[in-house]
């Protein structure tokens, strides 16, 4: 919208806050069964996940993971290769003209289904009420908040020093010698990329180990590939304070004296924040958790009538198609007349883009156990995928299926080696739809490949 404020204010039956993974599906699915919906964004269509998170991420990976295979093919045979060497400018180039198409795609079908689309940064007036930054008005009969989360800087000297992930896409050159904060989804991805495309990276974890929340097994092996490949691993390590050197190089210190020093770039990694404190939530009596989270019920209800929430502005999963999958059946509710639609949080899958991938759905074996006690079953299989022994690379994949009672119910399915990106999605449905261990030996398996384990493990 643009001109003078219309006093008046304009009326629809939704009004979206967030143009990102969630704001964008509740837009597309309430237009589609009708609702008259104006959607408001400040800043690029798609939010977190197509402009600094998942899709850019992914893009890197991709070029580490060639840079990986140019590697293995030159341990097979290959001669006459040139050394792995990105053009970070070209290539960054070449991802940012992908999400421009991804925008434009965007803008394309918001016109199409009809949806204003308010270029600013919205706040409650009342619970019906959004205010935009030049003024406007949009009466909502119902109101979604989407406005997602930001990195999280540790309140330590220093901090102002280092950069976020955000701030990782901006990159159009190697770093340099770069030190990551955290050992969860991000750091693991983003130290994962450098090592590949030659950068030298050292991580800092608080904990004992990478990835937690993933199975140990699975993730011991990954940390043993991270130091394989030449990164080191700082477990137990409590920042407490980022300063520069005179060399002009940073240091990292932490609360038990440890110190390490000479890097250009300090990345943290270390979780992230909902976007909620200026959106005037109290005008609107929606009520937050602690942290500052919309709390929501299992129907993405607010405390505030009709007002919603969805995605990382929530205090669940953070996921893109879990926010997704939350916006689109909240809207099935609220305008598609399905009374009961809501997102079933068990047993979503996730995959970590690291370097092998490693990827997880429903119970960890400890979550097994503890619900199911010594009625848990459990299947590993720890191999080496043909292209790593062929290349005579250390990598091993390692694949565990976490089966209960009688039966061997499916509960969990852990992966972690090349393709597991891409195989668990199958397999998850399996899950989901209540397989057994038998279910599994009764399908015959597509040879050679490493989706066949899943299949075979007894
Ligand atoms: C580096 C990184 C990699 C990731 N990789 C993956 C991955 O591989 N797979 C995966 O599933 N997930 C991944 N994620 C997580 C995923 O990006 C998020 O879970 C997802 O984007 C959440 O969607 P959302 O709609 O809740 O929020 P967002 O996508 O963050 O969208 C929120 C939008 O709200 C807007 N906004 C903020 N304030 C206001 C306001 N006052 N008024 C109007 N609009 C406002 C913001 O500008 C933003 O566009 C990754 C995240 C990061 C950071
Ligand atoms: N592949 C994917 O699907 C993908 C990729 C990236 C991000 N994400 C989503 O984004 C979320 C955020 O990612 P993230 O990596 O920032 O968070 P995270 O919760 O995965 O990991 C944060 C890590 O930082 C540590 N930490 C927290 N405070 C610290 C401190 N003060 N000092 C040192 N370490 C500290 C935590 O112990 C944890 O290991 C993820 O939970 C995930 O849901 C998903």
């Amino acid at each position: 919208m643009s001109g003078r404020p219309d006093p008046r204010g304009f009326d629809f039956d939704l009004v979206v806050l967030g143009g990102g993974s969630g704001g964008l599906a509740a837009a597309f699915r309430a237009a589609g069964h009708g609702a008259r919906v104006a959607l408001v964004e400040p800043g690029e269509l798609g939010g977190t996940c197509v402009n600094v998170g998942c899709v850019p991420k992914k893009a890197m990976w991709l070029a580490a993971q060639t840079a990986e295979r140019i590697e293995l093919a030159r341990r097979m045979g290959f001669a006459g290769l040139p050394c792995p060497e990105l053009d970070w400018r070209e290539f960054v180039t070449l991802r940012q003209h992908y999400i421009a198409n991804i925008h434009a795609s965007y803008r394309r079908r918001l016109d199409e289904a009809g949806i204003v689309s308010v270029v600013g940064r919205g706040r409650f007036e009342d619970a019906r009420t959004i205010i935009t930054d030049d003024g406007a008005r949009l009466h909502g009969d119902h109101v979604v908040i989407a406005t997602g989360a930001r990195p999280r800087r540790p309140a330590i000297p220093g901090a102002d020093l280092g950069l976020v992930s955000d701030d990782f896409f901006h990159f159009v050159a190697p770093p340099g010698r770069v030190a990551m904060i955290g050992g969860g989804y991000i750091g693991v991805e983003l130290a994962g990329v450098l090592q590949r495309l030659g950068c030298p990276v050292e991580m800092f974890m608080r904990g004992p180990c990478l990835l937690q929340g993933f199975e140990r097994d699975l993730a011991e092996h990954l940390e043993e590939d991270y130091r394989q490949a030449g990164t080191a691993l700082h477990f137990g390590f409590d920042l407490q304070a980022v300063e520069r050197s005179g060399d002009g190089k940073l240091r990292v210190s932490s609360q038990g004296g440890d110190a390490q020093g000479g890097f250009d770039q300090v990345i943290f990694a270390i979780g992230r924040e909902p976007v909620t404190a200026s959106l005037g939530l109290e005008r609107a009596g929606v009520e937050c958790d602690g942290q500052g989270h919309v709390r929501v019920d299992d129907f993405q209800d607010t405390s505030a009538d009709r007002v919603h929430a969805v995605g990382d502005v929530t205090d669940r999963i953070q996921l893109t198609p879990v926010a997704i999958a939350a916006a689109r059946r909240l809207m099935d509710r609220v305008f598609g007349g399905h009374a009961e639609a809501r997102l079933d949080y068990d047993d979503i899958p996730t995959v970590v883009f690291s370097h092998p991938p490693i990827g997880k759905v429903g119970l960890s074996e400890a979550e097994a156990r503890k619900r199911h006690g010594d009625d848990v079953h459990v299947y590993r299989s720890d191999f080496r995928a043909m292209l790593h022994a062929l290349a005579d690379v250390p990598q091993r994949s390692l694949f565990k299926l976490v089966c209960v009672g009688e039966d061997r119910r499916v509960a969990g399915i852990h992966l972690l080696g090349e393709g597991a990106d891409e195989i668990l999605q199958g397999f998850a449905v399996a899950l989901k739809k209540g397989i057994t261990l038998a279910d599994l030996h009764d399908t015959v398996a597509i040879h050679p490949t490493s989706a066949e384990e899943v299949v075979l493990m007894r």
